[in-house]
């Protein structure tokens, strides 16, 4: 079985993407995070590119072992000797990495030469890193748009001049699996000196195929794939690490021939580690590494889940690192994965309890769009234990605002009669949860308090949910309403009708 070796390019074209600009700092700290990957290669930058380029693969180069660092350079002497000097403290090997395009746009428009200097220029190139390091790669950029005899030419010329890996990069996305992986193979056979070197593959995703590229260029006889984690890179990004990696341990069948050396488990890990310092958000979809690449939120899947995992995932979540709730509660699942869940928490109901508890979840989980924990808690109690409504709220009302101490009057009733009390506070919400403190006579602490829009628009429904704890007993409220002082009177409200019926004195009260 071959090694497929993985080049990682996050510091180097992964940083093209606009916004994704890493300091010294942060590209060592993904550089360690690479080598505990497991990657056979880190390009760590473009050393000419900037003082603070060039010292971040240098130090990269210095401090981290046990992998290749490579430097990547135009087909300029000043940018190899800088990509040389720069990587030279390499313990695990230094690699410098020679490109110029070959397509005929390029050369034309770009580049302004003719075929014979740009094949010239290319040996000459690799002939100069050569003098520096054994390890020479050369990409012929635009590669999958280049004359293929050309190509050909070029390629020979570069390994006769000492290149120890040819990179065919599909620079602009444009190839797809099937014509690119006859590319590969059509190089195989037309380069006579190409069992000297490595076919490497460094793909675009400007058609979404990066990854299918590079995987068919793999079943083609690449040997070294190109690529990025989160798949970022310049436009649309490049070939994303976790997915060939993982497509190809999880296809063994049809990639019997190759192994890839990356420690899977930090997959997710690094995933989160190159988002936090670039900036760049994974998309919850996202393949291997989004938030929803193992959750399950629709019933029939849940349900298959549950009686058999491989029913709806291909990938154990551990084996990349994931460790988050996989069954996930809204408005598509199912009762298998209700109950299961309540179990989880330590909650049991069964027959009639379990039909309605189950209802009012489903028409709550229609109105948001995250059902917590606490959700399920206060639903049962409502639902199930049905506190008695001791207090009602009659009515709310507050002031507030710059240079005004804010205050409320809240009015309750109470076995028809009502109650009314003003206070003062914090806010307006803690000058209403203390006239009902004062009302109900129950001490209280705030242990959470949590809002989010239940509907949209200028209108929208605020719901507001509450722990709240008095004496040993903890109790949740949920409230809602277009104002949200008083969505957020009602939730306090409704807790504290829970505290009062679990422990009630003589006229509905806990004693203070
Ligand atoms: C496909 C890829 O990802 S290639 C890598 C792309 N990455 C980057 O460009 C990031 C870093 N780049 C930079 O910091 C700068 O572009 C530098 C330092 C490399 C060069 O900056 P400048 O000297 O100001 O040149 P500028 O970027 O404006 O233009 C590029 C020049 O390099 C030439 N060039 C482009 N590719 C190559 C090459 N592979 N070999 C030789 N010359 C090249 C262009 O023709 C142009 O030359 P010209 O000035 O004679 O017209
Ligand atoms: C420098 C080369 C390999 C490149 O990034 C590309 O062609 O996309
Ligand atoms: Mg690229």
């Amino acid at each position: 079985m071959d090694k497929l070796i993985i080049f990682d390019t996050t510091l180097r074209d992964g940083e093209q993407a606009p916004g994704a600009t890493l300091n010294e700092r942060e590209k060592i700290e993904i550089a360690r995070q690479l080598v505990t990957l497991g990657v056979d290669v880190i390009e760590a930058g473009f050393p000419i590119s900037s003082p603070g380029d060039f010292r971040a693969v240098n130090r990269i180069a210095s401090t981290v072992k046990g992998v290749v660092i490579c430097g990547l350079a135009r087909a300029v002497t000043k940018d190899i000797d800088a990509a040389y000097k720069a990587t030279k403290p390499a313990r695990g090997g230094a690699r410098i990495h020679v490109f110029l395009a070959t397509s005929k746009i390029h050369m034309q428009y770009k580049l302004k030469k003719a075929e014979d200097e740009i094949l010239r220029l290319a040996t000459e190139s690799v002939k100069y890193a050569k003098k520096y390091t054994r390890d020479v790669e050369f990409s012929p950029e635009d590669a999958s748009r280049t004359e293929p005899e050309f190509l050909f030419r070029v390629l020979e010329a570069v390994i006769k001049a000492g290149a120890t890996t040819v990179n065919i990069p599909d620079t602009v996305g444009y190839a797809y699996p099937a014509e690119y992986g006859a590319l590969i193979r059509s190089i195989h056979e037309r380069v006579p000196n190409i069992h000297r070197a490595v076919i490497s593959v460094h793909c675009h995703n400007d058609l979404g195929l990066a990854v299918a590229n590079s995987l068919e260029a793999v079943k083609s006889g690449a040997r070294q794939v190109e690529c990025t984690i989160n798949g970022i890179g310049e436009r649309a990004g490049n070939a994303s690490m976790e997915e060939i990696v993982m497509a190809v341990k999880t296809r063994r069948d049809s990639f019997p021939h190759v192994t890839a050396a990356i420690n899977t488990q930090e997959i997710y890990k690094t995933s989160r580690l190159v988002s936090k310092l670039t900036g760049f958000v994974v998309a919850p979809n996202k393949a291997i590494v989004g938030n929803n690449a193992f959750r399950h939120e629709s019933g029939i899947h849940q349900d298959g889940v549950m009686k058999k995992r491989s029913t709806y995932e291909i990938i154990a979540p551990e084996d990349v690192g994931f460790t988050g709730t996989s069954l996930v509660l809204g408005k598509h699942s199912g009762r298998h994965a209700f109950e299961k869940r309540l179990a989880e928490m330590g909650i049991t109901v069964s027959g009639d309890e379990l039909v309605r508890a189950f209802e009012k979840f489903k028409e709550l989980a229609d109105k948001k769009k995250n059902v917590y924990e606490e959700d399920m808690v206060s639903l049962i109690e409502d639902e199930i234990n049905k506190p008695a409504e001791i207090w009602q709220m009659a009515a709310v009302s507050y002031a507030s605002g710059t240079h005004v101490t804010p205050s409320a009057t809240v009015r309750l009733k109470k076995q028809g009669r009502g109650f009314s009390v003003t206070s003062t506070g914090d806010g307006p919400v803690d000058a209403c949860y203390k006239a009902i403190e004062k009302i109900t006579r129950i001490k209280t602490r705030l242990l959470d308090y949590r809002i989010e829009a239940v509907t949209s628009g200028k209108d929208a429904l605020g719901e507001v949910a509450v722990r709240v704890q008095s004496g040993k007993k903890i109790a949740m409220g949920r409230g809602s309403s277009t104002d949200v002082i008083e969505a957020s009177a009602k939730a306090f409200l409704n807790a504290v009708n829970k505290l009062a019926s679990k422990k009630k004195g003589p006229d509905g009260t806990l004693p203070l």
